[in-house]
């Protein structure tokens, strides 16, 4: 049974794969509630109230991923995660378009007082004169940051005859003329707009950017939006401008602290329009997100790839397709090299030739290299921390694309490189035969990588094969199927064998006692 900790309200609907999955315990509560049982969770589903700090993870020795139903990750401490190998997962465009209304819906109701006109109304009042406000055709919305939202944002704007104007230091010019907009440095941007809307994460590079100085470079009358994250644009800058009348408007979706103080200065002005952080907060995008990250829990604890983790390299699901063969083959590859070659180990190389060679490779190498490196040490090994403890025990991996196929349509090689011997494996997916092992240590040979299997090396002789049988026979042990391979008639020779269930441990030595056997190694669980 796998447990699963989900917090901070997450949508149940979106949640169906995970609760209707009968080898999981799905908990709806929050970490206080469940503080007697933190150290049994394999997953963690959380929005953003639930702060996932290295104290939580320490209280969480069992937790393999975390999952964030939404977009920004800064309630988790990744660097820790990623330490302690723990995956972080987000949602990243369930909730893309309701965000990108509502910085639209902001961008609208405040270039026409709407709020304002609404509780003033409200109060009794009827004041159509001092809510004149400003038309979007013909303005200049200025973007930063021209990812998903501002993407999306940009195609509204075109659409109300708006210029759009972008700084996105990721955005190429090619992309800027497909989406017909104009891609700007950030000074020419303060210049030139007349409502700038910024959607970048937080960072370091990103904290502050509208702040005393360069709100001092805008235009008269700006309206400035931030839906994205508190402290892009800085708080306590806005207030001499708005003072001045310098700043027409400011919509705020977030805030630096949230929820910000009953008495925030900028609450008390009418020129600035706020909501509670309900960017995400449609029941389309909530239902999105929480299934998002329900099937990327599943898909993990199925130990099947997973798309959005944002600390290993990702892939779309087009990619995810191509590339889901080749993940289960270098799993195995990496756990019978690692079974193999028992000696120390400074060198992995592998090499992808073929059709594979137009996929995204990083992400299996990772994964042969956490796998080869799990069944040798004692902690959680995987795809997020399996370069760093790679380098922690000396060891040196790198990937090359190579041409040479060998006549597959795909191959991987790998050789294992150690101070006493060396270790070389190739294996290739072939759709109809699924994985194989087409070479070992320089033998040819073909069999499946399936079960438990016994690999011996021996002189090319007759009756070894018989022999083999034999003691295997004498022990009750029924062989499911035998490949052998040799380089010359008479010379070294392999047999690869598989076995429906587990084997005696001593088996080994047993086999080895046989005339011709050099040496035999038992491969458990591939
Ligand atoms: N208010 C809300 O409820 C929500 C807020 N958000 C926030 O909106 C932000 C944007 O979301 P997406 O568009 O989905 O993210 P995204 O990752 O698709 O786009 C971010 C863009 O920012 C750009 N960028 C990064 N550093 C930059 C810099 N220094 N200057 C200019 N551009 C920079 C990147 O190149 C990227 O194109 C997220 O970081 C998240 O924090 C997201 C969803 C809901
Ligand atoms: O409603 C939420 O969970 C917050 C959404 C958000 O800010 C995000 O996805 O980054």
């Amino acid at each position: 049974m796998a447990y699963v900790l989900v917090t901070d309200g997450i949508k149940e609907d979106g949640l169906q794969p995970l609760l209707n999955e009968s080898t999981i315990q799905c908990d709806i509560g929050s970490l206080n509630e469940f503080s007697d049982r933190l150290n049994q969770y394999e997953a963690l589903l959380v929005r953003s109230a639930t702060k996932v700090t290295a104290e939580v993870l320490n209280q969480m020795p069992n937790l393999k991923i975390v999952a964030r139903a939404g977009v920004g990750v800064d309630n988790i401490d990744l660097d820790a995660a990623t330490k302690r190998g723990v995956i972080v997962v987000n949602a990243p465009d369930g909730n893309t378009i309701s965000t990108t209304e509502h910085t639209f819906a902001m961008i609208a109701s405040l270039v026409r007082n709407i709020p304002q006109g609404t509780s003033s109304l409200k109060s009794g009042k009827w004041m159509r004169k001092d809510y004149v406000g400003t038309e979007l055709y013909g303005k200049t919305l200025g973007i930063v940051g021209m990812g998903r939202i501002g993407t999306e944002l940009s195609r509204r704007a075109r659409a109300f005859g708006m210029n759009v104007a972008v700084f996105d230091p990721f955005l190429t010019n090619d992309r800027a003329q497909k989406l017909d907009v104009e891609s700007v440095e950030f000074d020419h941007l303060l210049d030139v707009a007349d409502i700038i809307t910024v959607h970048t994460p937080l960072t370091d590079k990103t904290r502050g950017l509208l702040n005393e100085e360069t709100i001092a470079r805008t235009k008269k009358g700006v309206f400035l939006i931030n839906c994205a994250r508190g402290g892009i644009i800085d708080e306590k800058a806005l207030i001499p401008y708005l003072d001045s009348g310098h700043i027409g408007g400011v919509a705020l979706d977030v805030f630096e602290s949230e929820p910000p103080e009953h008495n925030h200065p900028l609450l008390g002005y009418d020129q600035v329009i706020v909501t509670p952080h309900l960017g995400a907060s449609t029941k389309e995008a909530q239902l999105n997100v929480a299934a998002q990250v329900a099937d990327e829990v599943l898909y993990f604890l199925q130990d099947k790839p997973i798309r959005n983790a944002i600390n290993l390299p990702g892939f779309s699901k087009e990619e995810y397709e191509k590339i889901k063969p080749y993940y289960e083959l270098t799993r195995k590859m990496g756990s019978i090299l690692s079974q193999c070659m028992k000696s120390a180990v400074n060198l992995v190389e592998v090499s992808y030739a073929g059709k594979l060679t137009e996929l995204d490779t990083a992400i299996l190498t990772r994964n042969l290299m956490a796998s080869f490196l799990k069944s040798r040490l004692d902690t959680t090994v995987n795809e997020v921390n399996a370069p760093s403890i790679a380098r922690e025990r000396g060891i040196t991996y790198g990937e090359k694309h190579s041409s040479e196929t060998h006549g597959y349509s795909n191959l991987i090689s790998v050789t294992v490189q150690g101070d006493k011997e060396t270790f070389s494996l190739q294996g290739t997916y072939i759709k109809e035969y699924g994985d194989r092992i087409t070479q070992l240590n320089g033998f040819d040979i073909d069999f499946h990588p399936q079960g438990h299997l016994l690999y011996i090396q021996h002189n090319d002789r007759p009756g070894v094969i018989g022999n083999v049988g034999k003691v295997l026979g004498e022990h009750e042990i029924n062989i499911a199927t035998m490949q052998v391979g040799r380089k010359t008639a008479g010379g070294e020779a392999i047999m690869m064998l598989s076995f429906d269930s587990e084997l005696p441990k001593n088996i080994e030595e047993t086999l080895e006692s046989v005339q011709d056997i050099v040496k035999v190694e038992q491969i458990g669980g591939v």
